[in-house]
């Protein structure tokens, strides 16, 4: 049997609506990226600035998978008002006329750090796994059932917390930090909320039996192990001192 296989929940009955949100939110209580070491290190001010460096330009592969997997999943969708309702996920990242949108806002944080534009948006510095990782999320909303893949956009009700943290610890740890570098965590503040009540709510309409049920389930635990491995692959590069060859040397 693998990893996402229903049969054992074919005959169960489905779990209640509250429990089946119960059980969604127990993952993140149990392996959501908030508890990796690496972030530990980052909100507390222990990395320097070569490290939180590596980080931005890593997590940027994950900021601009985010929009394409979004385009994916509406390829897929044949029903109008979803579309409706899911695009502006990616005029969140991409923006929209005047507004530059997320992936703007996370330039404007890795110009803060020193490092050049081309360089981030070529992602040839980026880790190997965390191109991998972040390629799994896309081929994952690509593959799955429709409301599986919905689900596992569901790690969004644990970010705000960790944007929150984040905001705080790393303006008063960072010289190198301020208040413009952290405009886009302050504006997911805003935007996850609202992605993952709609998100939420469909699954909970739309997981009919159990075997979909525990699926979305999964799906919330499988897109925390594509947040874990992406710290993994920092901690073991930037932490431990093993930089895979071609990638990012920090000069600090
Ligand atoms: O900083 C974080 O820890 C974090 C986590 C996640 C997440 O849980 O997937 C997202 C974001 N940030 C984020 O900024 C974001 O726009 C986002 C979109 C999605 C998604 O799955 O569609 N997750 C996340």
């Amino acid at each position: 049997m693998n990893e996402f296989s229903t049969a054992e929940w074919h005959d169960a009955p489905p779990l209640s609506k509250e429990a089946f949100e119960a059980a969604i939110r127990a993952v993140g209580e149990e392996r959501y990226h908030d508890k990796h070491p690496f972030h530990k290190m980052l909100h507390g001010g222990k990395l320097n600035k070569g490290q939180v460096q590596a980080w931005a330009l890593n997590r940027y592969c994950y900021q601009e998978a985010v929009p394409r997997k979004d385009a994916a999943f509406m390829s897929r969708v044949h029903d109008r008002e979803l579309r409706r309702e899911w695009i502006h996920r990616i005029h969140d990242h991409d923006g929209l006329g005047e507004e530059g949108g997320g992936i703007e806002r996370w330039l404007v944080l890795t110009d803060g750090l020193g490092l050049s534009r081309d360089y981030v948006t070529s992602r040839k510095g980026a880790l190997p796994a965390t191109k991998f990782a972040v390629e799994a999320y896309v081929r994952f909303v690509v593959e799955q059932p429709l409301v599986i893949a919905v689900a596992s956009s569901l790690t969004e009700l644990f970010a705000p917390a960790i944007h929150r943290e984040r905001i705080a610890g790393m303006l008063e740890n960072y010289d190198f930090v301020d208040e413009s570098v952290m405009a886009y965590f302050k504006r997911r503040l805003a935007q996850a909320p609202r992605d993952s009540d709609f998100a939420l709510s469909y699954i909970k309409a739309h997981a009919y039996t159990r075997a979909e049920q525990e699926a979305c389930v999964d799906a919330v635990r499988f897109k925390c192990n594509v947040l874990w491995a992406q710290l993994d692959a920092l901690h073991q590069a930037y932490v431990t001192g093993l930089v895979p060859p071609g990638a990012f040397t920090p000069e600090s």
